[in-house]
């Protein structure tokens, strides 16, 4: 499929000076004071230039805080009157179009449970038509590029030239240490695919959790990010959604000055040898880590063949979870983080249980 976007010039999703967007603010808008306490303590947080509230909130189950509606909305435009911080909320619906862009908001962000669904996407980019407000839109739940790209080609269709994409992490059935995977290489590809569109990256609901808000916040600006949007709440552990990920704005301040804004070009002029040696230390490493794989793969395969002829179970629960654990506890003395190899091993293991499937024994093997 060919993209064919049709772009303003300039962004508001992009800054001039080459620091990252920043846009904060609760995750659920909840009270007059809450807001306007929580934007007055963003207001002086220099880097801040939009204020996000969620009005309506999709929750996983019912029962939970479903956002305070439409009220909330004026407490957004007292926001701005306020503090001059333009302001942003999520639309999953025609009427929360008509209702936020009555009430003057500036930015609308299409959320992930709504971008997996053209029909829900396509009802938003019926209501903007005509209305060339900056979108941003989230990634879908699940990583699948084109579903995010389709997204953004409706609303662009409908007449919105200046929209941006928010890499909020994908839902997954184990995504520890996070709430939702980060999948880096999806934002990679995003990147790769629309250079044109501005990436804000979303680590609150990535981390989950306010202790690894940093080092997400870290790996999204060493990506190039255009921006980050981090949940920011003046009281956060009372907060009636995403209270764990939520900062206080001294909070986020200091998160703020943690980050270093990497350089998209930078060289090591004063480290060229150093880091060519390196690298081809890597370049060794990862030639030996294949050969190692080829090598587990083929006695894999043999085993695969007893396996065939002895009419035993490809699959072989007892022996894999041994397989695992001993690897881990390895992975843990020679200092490597328990998620990574366990997802490496995960995979081996998959490719395992298809090469061995995939072998033809000889003497079993059906006559054409
Ligand atoms: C290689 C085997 O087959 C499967 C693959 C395993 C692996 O790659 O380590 C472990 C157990 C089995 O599920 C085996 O049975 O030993």
């Amino acid at each position: 499929m060919t993209k064919t976007l049709n772009l303003s010039a300039q962004s508001v999703f992009r800054t001039t000076n080459g620091q990252p967007l920043i846009i904060a603010g609760p995750c659920s808008a909840e009270s007059e004071e809450q807001m306007l306490e929580t934007a007055r303590g963003l207001a002086a947080v220099p880097e801040v230039t939009i204020f996000r509230a969620g009005i309506w909130k999709p929750r996983t189950r019912p029962g939970a805080f479903e956002g305070i509606g439409k009220v909330g909305l004026k407490w957004l435009k007292t926001v701005k009157e306020e503090t001059g911080l333009k302001t942003a909320c999520e639309v999953a619906t025609a009427e929360h179009v008509n209702d936020a862009l009555k009430q003057g908001v500036d930015i609308l962000w299409v959320g992930a449970r709504t971008t997996v669904n053209p029909f829900s996407v396509q009802e938003i980019a019926d209501a903007l038509e005509g209305v060339d407000v900056p979108v941003l839109v989230k990634n879908p739940v699940n990583p699948d590029l084109q579903l995010w790209l389709g997204a953004l080609e409706r609303l662009n269709r409908a007449g919105i030239t200046d929209l941006g994409a928010i890499h909020r992490g994908f839902s997954s059935f184990d995504s520890k240490p996070y709430r939702n995977h980060p999948k880096w290489n999806m934002a990679y590809e995003f990147k790769k695919l629309l250079p044109e569109i501005p990436l804000i990256c979303d680590p609150s609901h990535i981390a989950g959790k306010r202790s690894l808000l940093q080092q997400i916040s870290q790996e999204a600006l060493n990506l190039q990010v255009d921006g980050l949007m981090i949940e920011t709440h003046c009281n956060p552990d009372v907060a009636l959604s995403d209270a764990a990920q939520q900062v206080t704005p001294e909070g986020l301040r200091q998160l703020l000055d943690s980050l270093v804004v990497t350089v998209a070009n930078a060289t090591a002029t004063a480290n060229e040898e150093e880091l060519a040696e390196l690298r081809n230390l890597i370049d060794y490493l990862d030639n030996e880590l294949i050969n190692v794989l080829a090598r587990r793969s083929s006695v894999s395969k043999q085993i695969g063949i007893i396996k065939k002829e002895n009419k035993m179970n490809l699959l072989q629960t007892g022996r894999w979870e041994q397989v695992m654990e001993q690897r881990l506890s390895k992975a843990q003395r020679e200092g490597l983080e328990e998620n990574f190899v366990k997802a490496i091993f995960q995979e081996i293991h998959q490719y395992s249980l298809h090469t061995q499937a995939a072998t033809v024994v000889p003497e079993i093997a059906p006559q054409v």
